[in-house]
């Protein structure tokens, strides 16, 4: 089963074919850190953080980066009116970010940082300009000239060159107007680092073309973000790093749809953010649930209630895995399995193909989260009463892989439990004898005592099985 995924750029779902064979080399850019991570931020850290621990249980060894930005134009300005050195602030956010990926099981590989690559920025830049593509103006900035590179506007599908106007403030020196600055010349009382043009600081587009390729090398096989980023962001990027490479630069271009606010995209600068603080300490890993709920290149409207349903999914989910190493341990008929299990099993196969399928197929994972649920609910529902060791053996692995994605349970939470299950079992055990001789009062007394302490009875005939619910 080939992994394929939709390219911006040639608008179409392709068979991933990274340029090393087992190697998949992916970049994502990251935040500015001027604010607060929001739940906005989360969702596209997470889709590409799941995509890395799919890409690498289908045996891909997955280089992850993802840059901080710590030196822009909102930096310089929060800091400025806050009276702070920008250091500081960017030293803030950066925590604040780092925290919020934490919490969220989000791994990257490396974060490169702006302010530590200041040195290659500049090379890049002088490459460029010795080739042509870039011109130096008045002021001692730096300009990449768009028309020198053919293929621009081809990412975002923009056509007409109207449609590329951008940073307008710099319009007097630039020879075109949609001409985007490589290097930014300081004004006085900003941060700045000495280069072949004077004193400035580097533009937003190039560090991106600069970090992932000293990391991932000058053609590799991945390169996301929000899809608020592919104009003007990521169309500089390639025009750029395509110009200094001499050919394609990038394999696939991927973008997460946005997390919205009613009809508005959710950004600090409309002011309608969910710090993703307050979010996790509410829904904690749910969040997981509800970013994959949705088909990532979909917007993701935000909604309590979608996040109430994604926190029962959750709570499910940790629950069907407690009773799954629980059954593990109390697995039946080892050396013969009934014809009806043998049907079972087959089930469970497909189950596990559509798990592979869906995510295989442009990363559904609202797919690949329906064939969990109807997992969880076989597990719940048939193998509770009767867990054939074949049957709990096969649900157990695809439940580790859908695990491995989802990210939502830590295996080592579970091994602790095992002296808890050996007493409740030897409780139900009593009580079946007691329900056998029909003492049913005391049975009910039991389960209703267990009740309290989470842990819940349910019969099916004289069989008994019991989930340790959590409320997450
Ligand atoms: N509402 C959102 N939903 C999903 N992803 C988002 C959202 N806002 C930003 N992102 C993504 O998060 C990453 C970091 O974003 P960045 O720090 O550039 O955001 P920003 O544009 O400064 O935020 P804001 O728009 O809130 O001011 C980028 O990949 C961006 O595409
Ligand atoms: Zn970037």
């Amino acid at each position: 089963m080939e992994v394929k995924l939709y390219n911006t750029l040639s608008k179409e779902v392709e068979v991933l074919r990274p340029v090393e064979e087992s190697t998949v080399k992916m970049y994502v850019c990251g935040p500015t850190v001027y604010d607060y991570t929001h739940i906005g931020h989360g969702r596209t850290y997470v889709v590409y953080d799941a995509l890395k621990k799919y890409l690498s249980i289908r045996g891909y060894n997955v280089i992850h980066v993802m840059n901080i930005t710590d030196i822009d134009d909102k930096i310089i300005r929060r800091a400025q009116s806050e009276g702070r050195d920008w250091r500081e602030v960017a030293d803030e956010y950066t925590k604040d970010y780092l925290e919020g990926l934490s919490k969220l099981k989000v791994t990257i590989d490396h974060h490169p940082r702006v302010t530590d690559h200041i040195k290659e920025i500049i090379e890049f830049i002088q490459v460029l300009i010795d080739k042509g593509y870039a011109y130096v103006a008045q002021s001692g900035s730096v300009y990449f000239e768009v028309d020198k590179y053919p293929d621009y506007g081809r990412l975002s599908g923009r056509a007409s060159k109207e449609l590329w106007n951008q940073e307008p403030e710099f319009l007097g020196e630039k020879k075109k107007p949609y001409d985007f600055a490589l290097w930014k010349a300081s004004k006085p009382g900003e941060p700045y680092w000495e280069s072949p043009w004077g004193k400035g600081r580097p533009g937003w587009h190039i560090e991106c073309s600069v970090m992932s390729s000293r990391y991932l090398g000058g053609r590799f096989d991945i390169h996301g973000g929000g899809t608020d980023l592919i104009f003007p962001h990521h169309e500089n990027e390639r025009a750029q790093s395509e110009a200094y490479y001499g050919g394609r630069w990038v394999g696939i271009w991927m973008h997460t749809g946005l997390v919205m606010v009613g009809s508005d995209k959710m950004s600090k600068s409309l002011g309608n953010i969910v710090p993703l603080k307050e979010a996790f300490d509410k829904w904690g890993l749910a969040l997981r649930v509800w970013y994959l709920s949705s088909h990532y290149r979909k917007p993701l409207v935000f909604s309590e209630e979608a996040l109430e349903q994604s926190k029962r999914f959750y709570e499910r989910f940790v629950n069907t895995w407690s009773l799954l190493t629980r059954l593990e341990r109390e697995a039946v008929d080892r050396h013969y399995v009934r014809d009806e299990d043998i049907a079972q099993a087959r089930k469970l196969l497909e189950l596990r193909n559509r798990f592979h399928e869906s995510l295989s197929n442009d990363f559904n994972t609202p797919e690949m989260l329906a064939a969990v649920n109807e997992l969880m609910s076989f597990v719940n529902r048939e193998l509770a009463y009767r867990p054939v060791h074949m049957l709990v053996s096969i649900a157990r692995k695809l439940f580790r892989e859908a695990n491995a994605v989802l990210s939502l349970v830590e295996e080592a939470e579970t091994s602790t439990e095992e002296e808890v299950d050996s007493l409740v079992k030897l409780i139900v055990d009593v009580r079946r004898e007691l329900r056998s001789l029909k003492l049913y009062e005391l049975a009910d007394r039991i389960r209703s005592e267990l009740m309290r302490q989470g842990i819940i009875l349910q019969d099916k005939g004289l069989e008994t099985t019991w989930i340790k619910k959590k409320t997450l």
